[in-house]
């Protein structure tokens, strides 16, 4: 080493992806935390745009008109997993993009190849800038948007457990429906043409449907460390 400066870790890159309340969130921030690296809620992304459209009354089943308004809004996430922020023209958008309207209108707007083409290239540049490295969850980070990473992770559970997680977080929420939203969403997010929603070959496949979070947590850092090591 030059200067005897004390030699750093290359950045390590984690992808993280799979339906959704499988945990992606509480695990990619939680690992990011504990082992020093950024984070990047990618669905949050794709729900800020999504805000942006309602917002400023576009169709969203209108595929050309989301399109051509794809690249106006300007997008910038936070990546401190304790403290993840996200923001639309300077708005802090982060309570709004949770909303019923926004949820039940994601998946079309993030099936628009031009809105697909214009987040990704965000996510590439925030991901190439982490100087100890990343968590990157969402949906086709693996496949598509890294597939370079070093460690990628695609997480599941049962249905049943998923809604059970969601509606956890949502007042007066029915189990029921809250599952049929979640499976309808999935099926969108795994049906569209552009970068569905897919576990990419090399991934390592971890079902929570019986582990607690703690457990999810511990073994994703588990095989970060191990990745580390082999390096
Ligand atoms: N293994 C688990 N066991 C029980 N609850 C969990 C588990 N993982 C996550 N949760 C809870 O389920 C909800 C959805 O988790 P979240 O991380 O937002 O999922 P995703 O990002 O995949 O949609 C949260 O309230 C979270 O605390
Ligand atoms: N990499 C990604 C991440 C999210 N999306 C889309 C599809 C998802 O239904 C929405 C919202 O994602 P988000 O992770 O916030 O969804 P959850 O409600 O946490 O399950 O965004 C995507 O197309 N690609």
């Amino acid at each position: 080493m030059e200067n005897g400066a004390a030699p750093t870790a290359p950045a390590v890159i984690v992808a993280i992806d799979g339906p959704s309340g499988t945990g992606k969130s509480s695990t990619s921030k939680a690992v990011a935390a504990q082992l020093g690296l950024s984070y990047l809620d990618t669905g949050a992304q794709y729900r800020a745009i999504t805000w942006w459209m309602v917002t400023n009354g576009i169709d969203t089943d209108d595929a050309q008109a989301v399109a051509a308004a794809a690249d106006k809004p300007e997008i910038l996430s936070g990546t401190a997993p304790e403290n993840p922020t996200i923001t639309v023209d300077g708005v802090d958008v982060a309570a709004p993009i949770r909303t019923q309207e926004v949820t039940s209108k994601v998946s079309a707007v993030s099936a628009v190849p031009e809105v697909r083409a214009r987040i990704t290239e965000l996510q590439r540049a925030i991901a190439a800038s982490a100087v100890t490295g990343i968590v990157v969850e969402g949906r086709d980070i693996g496949t598509t948007v890294l597939p370079d990473a070093d460690l990628k992770i695609f997480l599941t559970a049962s249905a049943e457990a998923r809604a059970a997680r969601r509606s956890g977080e949502l007042k007066d929420a029915d189990v029921k429906a809250t599952r049929e939203a979640l499976i309808k969403r999935d099926a969108a997010d795994s049906t569209r043409k552009t970068s569905p929603l897919a576990k990419a070959d090399d991934a390592v496949e971890v079902d929570t449907t019986d582990l607690t979070l703690q457990q999810v947590i511990e073994c994703v850092v588990s095989l970060v460390e191990e990745k580390r090591a082999a390096r």
